[in-house]
């Protein structure tokens, strides 16, 4: 018995969520005292694999293979799915990135297992019951999920469990599982990023910004608190639906459900259906002119303000906080 980790590389590299996947297979693998292997799908080098034993994982699977250079979600599926029958694992754990929600129900069919995704909480293991707490309804209320098959899939909520180190010594095995033709109907051949910006659902802090911006030509000082910051940058849908920013950015009901450590909304009203995507967020700031706006009930921290006064001198003082 052992519990498996798919490990989601971007560019041969892992993302901060990877770590905290492994993080959070690596708990669940002490309280059922078993074993954790990872499961790395992609060209990615010794060192990051080895450092994958940071966090707990003791093997990693290691399948280099070309025509799974690129995220190709119903190959993955197959693949982590093998390795899971191989490795007799319990428990897979995914993170619930973008590939994770994709792949999370296909690992669960290959497998007969039962799957959670938007896990916020360790599993609770007792009397032979298996429940886990996830989000649910876009983040508006919580849900306990009891899996009752044999096998369960786990998809971890990004920023839920945080990063956790737990050095062992991980061995690297190369796994080469035979790909059924029909996994391989598609090939991505090549990924070529619109930006190299931070990515959102990954970021850690996040400045949005709404329809109080007034127009496009204004998002030169929201970039530039997001550059000082080292932060992602979001908006509001109408924001996204003017064309004023990309639609990658749209964060909320119909959007991204992000959960950062910091988000700054500014010019932002904070309706139900932002809230949706913004509220798991573990400190909110929000700057906005009119005292009354409703995103100041679920704030850590609220400036009531012209957000054309406010956020250069958030700037400002920044800057001389980094000088
Ligand atoms: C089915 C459905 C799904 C939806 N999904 C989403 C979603 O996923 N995400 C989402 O965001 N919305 C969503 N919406 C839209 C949502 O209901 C709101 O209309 C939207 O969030 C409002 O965007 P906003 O706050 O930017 O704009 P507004 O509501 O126009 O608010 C602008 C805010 O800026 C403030 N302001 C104005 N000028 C300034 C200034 N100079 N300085 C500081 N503050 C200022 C105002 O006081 C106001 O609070 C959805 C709606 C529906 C019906």
């Amino acid at each position: 018995m052992s519990v498996l980790v798919y490990v989601e590389q971007v560019d041969g590299k892992f993302k901060k969520s990877v770590f905290e996947a492994v993080s959070y297979a690596k708990a669940i693998a002490d309280i059922q005292g078993s074993n954790l292997t990872a499961i790395s799908i992609g060209n990615v080098g010794e060192s990051e694999l080895k450092a994958l034993g940071k966090y707990g994982a003791s093997k990693v699977l290691n399948v280099a293979n070309d025509q799974l250079k690129n995220f190709v979600n119903q190959a993955y599926a197959s693949v982590i799915a093998e390795a899971a029958k191989k490795e007799h694992a319990e428990v897979v754990v995914l993170s619930n990135s973008f590939s994770g929600k994709g792949l999370g129900p296909r690992v669960a069919v290959k497998l007969t297992a039962g799957l959670v995704d938007g896990a916020v909480e360790l599993p609770k293991i007792e009397g032979g019951k298996f429940s886990v707490k996830k989000n649910a309804f876009s983040g508006k209320a919580f849900g306990i999920t009891e899996l009752t098959s044999p096998i369960k899939v786990i998809a971890l909520n990004p920023n839920a469990f945080g990063v956790k180190e737990a050095a062992v010594e991980a061995t690297i095995e190369t796994f080469a599982p035979e790909l059924k033709s029909t996994d391989l109907t598609a090939i991505v051949k090549e990924i070529v990023r619109a930006t190299d910006k931070i990515s959102l659902p990954d970021a850690e802090l996040v400045v949005s910004a709404g329809r109080g911006l007034k127009g496009p030509e204004n998002w030169g000082m929201i970039e530039e608190l997001a550059g000082l910051l080292g932060a992602a940058t979001a908006c509001s849908k109408p924001v996204s639906d003017a064309d004023w920013r990309p639609h990658s950015e749209h964060v909320g009901q119909t959007g991204i459900a992000i959960s950062p450590n910091l988000y700054i909304a500014i010019g932002i009203s904070g309706a139900i259906q932002h809230l949706a995507g913004v509220s798991s967020s573990k400190v909110i700031v929000v700057i906005n002119k009119d005292p009354e706006a409703p995103f100041f009930k679920v704030a850590d921290y609220g400036i009531v303000g012209d957000a054309f006064e406010v956020v250069p001198q958030l700037i400002e003082a920044l800057k001389a906080h980094k000088g």
